[in-house]
């Protein structure tokens, strides 16, 4: 809620709001012999910072395309993202992967936690790999994640709804400006994903900007707002 009168896209102060994570325009075309799949076709969206955003749309409508798109994973065919103005398309992998370590949470349908560490070692990782040895002043996201008592546990003894957890804890292992998860709660039980929404919420009222891919009617409601993609495109 604001309570400025300054105009859309205006601080009080006069100064621009930086979105969060801004994407223009961003196409995304797959090749595989004489066929073309066009995942993305001009998607562009924007989110602020502190807000919840759900991307709904059925199966194969180019949820995860876009997320990867977003997180530098791939590199849309045409378009633009922004993380808190800091372009994050075209430029090489190795600069890709340093602006993701630094300013993207990134929690995939594949799961981010190297089974031969622990979650403690895994989140200690993810630290070093942004340039933040220490963890960030004031924040334990095992604590926050109710997690502690499982720090030292290897991820594939961890239940769904830890791993879920453990797996959001090395997302936020850096406090990103920006959390983006596809699918978190798919496999989750609806207590559990309840739970997970819960520390989500938080998040976002802690300034975090997220974006998360869903097929969950649960994620939708929690959401501040529900974008749809269909065919790959915003509805
Ligand atoms: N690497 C790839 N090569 C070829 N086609 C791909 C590739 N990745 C995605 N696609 C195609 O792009 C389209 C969008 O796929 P995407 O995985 O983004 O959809 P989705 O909305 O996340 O689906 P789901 O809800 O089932 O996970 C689909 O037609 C898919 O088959």
């Amino acid at each position: 809620m604001t309570t400025s009168a300054a105009p859309d896209g205006m601080r009080a102060s006069g100064a621009p709001v930086v979105a969060a994570l801004n994407a223009s325009s961003l196409h995304r075309f797959f090749h595989s012999g004489d066929e073309e799949t066009q995942a993305l076709r001009g998607v562009t969206i924007t989110v602020a910072p502190g807000e919840f955003v759900a991307v709904v749309g059925p199966s194969g409508s180019g949820k995860s395309t876009l997320l990867s798109c977003l997180a530098g994973l791939d590199e849309p065919d045409g378009g633009t993202v922004r993380i808190g103005g800091t372009r994050i398309t075209r430029r090489p992998e190795s600069e890709r992967a340093r602006l993701r370590a630094r300013l993207i949470g990134l929690l995939t349908q594949s799961g981010n936690l190297l089974n031969h560490l622990s979650v403690v070692q895994n989140i200690a990782l993810a630290r070093r790999l942004a340039g933040n040895p220490a963890a960030p002043t004031g924040t334990d996201p095992l604590a926050e994640l109710g997690l502690a008592h499982r720090a030292h546990a290897r991820p594939d003894t961890l239940s769904g709804g830890e791993t879920v957890r453990a797996g959001l804890a090395v997302a936020l292992a850096n406090d990103p400006p920006v959390l983006l998860a596809d699918e978190p709660t798919g496999e989750l039980d609806s207590t559990t994903e309840a739970q997970v929404l819960t520390i989500l919420t938080r998040r976002a009222h802690r300034g975090t900007a997220l974006l998360v891919a869903s097929h969950s009617a649960a994620v939708a409601a929690a959401a501040d707002r529900v974008i749809t993609l269909r065919n790959g495109q915003v509805q």
